[in-house]
């Protein structure tokens, strides 16, 4: 990892912030194109933050934990949605959230995490870390490790970058789902048990899914686009095995009417315990990160995030 100690050289200068608005910022040079890391420098340099750059998968929890280590106040992760998770899980393992103040910086292909939160582009992002709102965030918990946007159940997170923009015109977020299931020609569905833990007779959903889709700052159903992220509560989109037709046209009625189809079953809730019932591992994309698990527990620890957001950024979305 290379540590990069920025020194702006003249504290009088008027482009430099003052100490107490300086930031350390975990920087993925091999994220998105890579075409980055130069502007990345370059704005850090010209206000005095402090840049550290990972050279392996992985890097970027370790400078997550090493940041909760010096008591650093203000982190910004400046990558893709991955780096982003490693960096706040990293934190948390070592360290309190509460004593930190995060940033985004997106350096990603997908970006889904920074667009929800309002932060466009690098440029507006260093901005944004100096005058930007600051909101409390949930954060999503599965299995110990921190998720800030979603976690999917059974399809991989390269699937959102195939998907055809013409596919995404007309059915939405869903479309990358339909785009994962024709890509997988012998596409087993999964056999899982969903428990919310909550008293009422439908807390227990079991039954062929071709996915889970769970939204922390992400919502997979009707526009897409960012969920509410400080409710305390997961959006969850359960779709349930079904023909090819089917799917199309119930991706189609979520779209345009946001109702809840015969197959996809939609729901709150701020607990969910998913338990394979072949004995064998499922994969889940935690923010792309892909982890397997033949049982996952996911809770949510409310407003625990504080972060930068910018002003497109709506606190209870329609
Ligand atoms: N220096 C590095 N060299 C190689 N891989 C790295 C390095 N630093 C981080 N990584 C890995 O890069 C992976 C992907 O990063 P990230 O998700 O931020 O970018 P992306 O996939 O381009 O964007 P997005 O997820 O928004 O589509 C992470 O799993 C991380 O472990």
């Amino acid at each position: 990892m290379k540590d990069e100690h920025i020194d702006s050289g003249d504290d009088s200068s008027t482009a430099v912030s003052p100490d107490n608005d300086r930031w350390w910022i975990v920087l993925n040079p091999s994220s998105g194109t890579g075409n980055h890391v130069e502007e990345v420098r370059s704005y850090a340099a010209d206000r005095g933050h402090t840049v550290i750059e990972t050279e392996a998968a992985g890097d970027a929890v370790e400078l997550g934990k090493e940041a909760a280590r010096e008591n650093i106040s203000r982190l910004a992760a400046c990558g893709g949605d991955g780096t982003i998770h490693q960096v706040v899980d990293g934190y948390d393992r070592a360290g309190s959230l509460s004593d930190v103040t995060f940033g985004v910086l997106p350096a990603g292909t997908g970006n889904n995490f920074a667009q929800n939160l309002g932060v466009e582009t690098i440029e507006r992002a260093f901005e944004l870390l100096e005058t930007g709102e600051r909101r409390r965030i949930d954060v999503g918990v599965a299995d110990g490790e921190l998720f800030t946007n979603s976690c999917i159940a059974g399809i991989t997170a390269q699937t959102s970058s195939e998907t055809s923009s013409e596919l995404k015109e007309r059915f939405g977020t869903l479309a990358y789902v339909l785009t994962g299931i024709r890509q997988a020609a012998e596409f087993d569905p999964l056999h899982v048990e969903i428990d919310t833990g909550a008293t009422a007779p439908e807390s227990t959903w079991q039954g062929e899914a071709l996915c889970i889709l769970i939204g922390n700052a992400r919502r997979f159903v009707g526009n897409g686009g960012q969920a509410n992220a400080e409710d305390g509560l997961f959006e969850v989109l359960i779709v349930e095995e079904m023909p090819t037709n089917d799917l199309l046209t119930e991706a189609a009625i979520q779209r345009w009417f946001g109702e809840t189809t015969e197959h996809m079953l939609r729901f709150t809730s701020d607990h969910l315990e998913i338990t394979n019932q072949q004995d064998t591992e499922v994969e889940f994309s935690l923010d792309g990160e892909i982890r397997s698990h033949q049982k996952l527990s996911l809770n949510i620890r409310p407003r625990e995030l504080e972060i930068v957001v910018g002003p497109e950024y709506a606190p209870e979305p329609d």
